[in-house]
């Protein structure tokens, strides 16, 4: 997954199916101001629980956007980048499975579900998965939603063993529930997302502290 050589950036072209970067302008209690935004898709995260491990299932890729931001506010450049002194494994992530809503034929859950079977391998119906929350996941350049899904499955439920689609080189992870809560105990959190800090602390508050079973998640859709 960290085999990555002949780094290079340039500008974004206008077709981008990704993203859409534009200026708007508007006027505040008579003042004129702009903002520049960029068009992203919504998107979907879940909170996966394997009932048979008792563990919680994570995401981990080479994610660009982290490599870049750690190199360049450490005062690095990605011109001739020393891969020995910045190299790539900085930028793995321990996320949440999720993805972006880029079919319009498809709901939230149905996306969801999606996700879980290509990312993680399991094929589980969307009458399995509950919403959770459904939030903004930028408010700055970006005001796309997020809706974050928790979903258990069992080894019943496993048909492959996920890693993604198309080029997508995914690993995935189980983690102990206390493994899990000394991960967002920490002060700094260098290599994981916002919601994948929400998604597990929501999911240990679900946790009854003295029985060791977890109860089926009691949101509804
Ligand atoms: O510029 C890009 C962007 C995406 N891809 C490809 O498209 C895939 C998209 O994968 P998907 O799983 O649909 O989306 P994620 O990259 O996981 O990200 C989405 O899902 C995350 C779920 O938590 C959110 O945090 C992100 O904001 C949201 O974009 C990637 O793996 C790449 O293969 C590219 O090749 N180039
Ligand atoms: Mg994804």
């Amino acid at each position: 997954m960290d085999k990555i050589t002949k780094i290079r950036v340039e500008e974004l072209p206008p077709d981008s199916p990704y993203m859409q970067p534009f200026r708007f302008f508007y006027i505040q209690n008579g003042t004129e101001k702009s903002w520049d935004l960029l068009k992203v898709h919504d998107s979907v995260s879940i909170v996966i629980f394997n009932r048979t491990s008792k563990k919680l299932i994570f995401v981990k890729q080479f994610r660009p956007a982290v490599y870049h931001g750690i190199v360049t506010s450490s005062g690095g450049s990605l011109e001739n980048i020393d891969l020995k002194k910045y190299p790539p494994k900085i930028g793995i992530t321990l996320e949440l499975c999720g993805g972006m809503e880029d079919k319009e034929n498809l709901s939230s859950v149905e996306i969801a579900r999606e996700e879980v079977l290509e990312e993680c391998g399991f094929d589980i119906p969307v009458d399995r998965f509950n919403q959770v929350f459904k939030y903004k996941s930028g408010v700055g350049p970006s005001g796309a939603s997020q809706t974050m899904f928790y979903c258990e499955v069992t080894e019943a439920d496993r048909k492959t063993a996920g890693g993604g689609v198309d080029n997508e080189l995914i690993d995935v992870v189980e983690c102990s529930l206390k493994d899990a809560k000394k991960y967002i105990s920490k002060g700094v959190i260098n290599n994981s997302p916002p919601n994948f800090l929400l998604g597990i602390q929501w999911f240990l508050d679900q946790y009854p502290k003295k029985s060791k079973e977890v109860p089926q998640c009691a949101c509804s859709n």
